[in-house]
C-alpha cells in the first residue's frame, strides 16, 4: 500500500475494478482525455459520504458535455446492492472496492472519505481529505478549469514516406481484394482478450496485406524512412512490424475510432509504435487525435505517417466527407516481444 496519500503531480496508479458500468469492471487508463473526480468513502451509510455524494451526483446531472467523470470508490461490500449497476449516462460510475485495491494504490485509509482529482493525462492534480463544503468546492474548481491543457502531442509526423504512386498501389490493392469490418481487440468479462464488432466505436473496414511483394516494398520504404527517425526521437531500435493492414474510414458509414491504446490487451502487449500512413488527401474530418493532451487534430498529407508510441490514447474523428485510407503497421522489437511474453506467462512455483 502507498503509505501517503496521492499528491498533486504524482501519475494516478492504474488499475482495473470492478464498476457498476454494463460490463461489470473500469480500466482506469480509459478514464484519460477528461478529468476524473474520484470520491473515496468508507460506505454510503457515512454521513460524509452521503452528503458528498449528493452534492457529485447534482453536479453529475448539470454538466451536458461530459467533460467531467466522477468516480465514487466504495469500501463497503454492502454497497454493491445499494449502488445499482448504472446501464445509461457515463459521467457517475462507482468502483466497488471493497478488496481496497483502489483504496491502498491510492494510499488512502479505509473510513477516510478522500478526494483525488486526475487530469486528462492521469496525472494527480489536487488531492485533500473531505470536511463541510469541501465537495462544493472541488467540483466548481474542476469545473472551471479548461477541458484540455492543449499541450504538444508526443507524435512524430513524417510526410512523404509513401509516394503518390505507390499510395495509388495500395488504394488499388484495396479496391480488388476482399475487406471486412474491422473489429476491436478488448477484454471481455472473464478479462481475457476478444475481438468484437462495435460499429459506434470503430467504423473502418480492413484488407491485409497477403502479396509478400507488395508487403516487402512497403516494409523497405518504412526501414528507410521511419526506422532512422524512431531511433533518432524516441531512441529506440525497432527491428519488426506486424499487421500490414489497409484501412478504410468511410464517411457515408460513419467512419471513425474511438479513443483506444494499441498495447492494453495480452495479444498487443509487444507493440511499441504505431504507424499511421494516410493515403489520400480528399476527404474531410477524419483527423487523429490525442485526448491526454491536446484537442488538436493531425492530418498528415497524402503518403504521410504519425508515428507514436502505442500506449498513448488515441483516436481517429469521424470522417465527415468521403472516404480515407490508411496503411497501419505497428514496429516493436525482440526485447518488447520478450516482455510482452513474460508478463503473460502463468505464475509458476
Ligand atoms: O487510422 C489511423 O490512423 C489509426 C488507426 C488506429 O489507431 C488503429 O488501428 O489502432
Ligand atoms: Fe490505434
Amino acid at each position: 500500500m502507498n503509505v501517503l496519500p496521492v499528491a498533486a503531480g504524482d501519475p494516478a496508479p492504474r488499475f482495473v475494478q470492478r464498476c457498476t458500468t454494463r460490463w461489470g469492471h473500469y480500466s482506469f487508463d480509459m478514464a484519460a482525455g477528461r478529468y476524473s473526480i474520484l470520491f473515496f468513502f468508507p460506505s454510503t451509510l457515512d454521513p460524509c459520504a452521503a452528503r458528498a455524494l449528493s452534492v457529485m451526483r447534482a453536479r453529475a446531472a448539470q454538466q451536458a458535455d461530459g467533460a467531467v467523470v466522477f468516480f465514487g470508490v466504495s469500501a463497503d461490500s454492502a454497497d454493491e446492492t445499494r449502488i445499482p449497476v448504472v446501464t445509461g449516462g457515463e459521467s457517475i460510475r462507482f468502483f466497488r472496492d471493497a478488496d481496497r485495491r483502489v483504496h491502498d494504490l491510492y494510499g488512502i485509509g479505509v473510513g477516510q472519505c478522500f478526494w483525488v482529482v486526475v487530469d486528462p493525462m492521469l496525472r494527480v492534480c489536487l488531492s485533500m481529505p473531505d470536511a463541510p463544503g469541501v465537495a462544493a468546492r472541488v467540483l466548481d474548481h474542476v469545473m472551471r478549469l479548461p477541458p484540455v491543457q492543449d499541450g504538444p502531442v508526443p507524435a512524430l509526423m513524417l510526410p512523404a514516406v509513401l509516394e503518390p504512386a505507390f499510395c495509388h498501389v495500395l488504394m488499388d490493392y484495396y479496391h480488388t481484394h476482399e475487406s471486412r469490418p474491422s473489429a476491436v481487440l478488448t477484454r471481455g468479462a472473464d478479462g481475457k482478450p476478444v475481438n468484437i464488432i462495435d460499429s459506434g466505436f470503430k467504423s473502418r473496414r480492413d484488407c491485409l496485406l497477403r502479396d509478400g511483394d507488395l508487403v516487402r516494398q512497403l516494409q523497405a520504404r518504412i526501414i528507410r524512412r521511419v526506422v532512422p527517425e524512431i531511433t533518432r526521437v524516441f531512441q529506440c531500435t525497432v527491428t519488426r512490424m506486424d499487421r500490414m493492414v489497409l484501412g478504410r474510414y468511410d464517411a457515408a458509414e460513419g467512419g471513425c475510432f474511438g479513443p483506444h491504446r494499441d498495447n492494453t490487451v495480452p495479444g498487443a502487449a509487444h507493440r511499441l509504435f504505431a504507424i499511421s500512413i494516410t493515403l489520400n488527401d480528399d476527404y474531410g474530418g477524419g483527423e487523429l487525435s490525442f485526448p491526454e493532451f491536446s484537442s488538436r487534430g493531425l492530418r498528415p498529407p497524402a503518403g504521410g505517417a504519425v508515428v507514436f508510441s502505442c500506449a498513448l490514447l488515441h483516436a481517429v474523428r469521424p470522417v465527415t466527407q468521403g472516404v480515407r485510407y490508411a496503411c497501419l503497421p505497428f514496429a516493436f522489437n525482440e526485447a518488447s516481444m520478450a516482455a510482452a511474453r513474460e508478463a503473460s506467462a502463468p505464475l509458476t512455483g
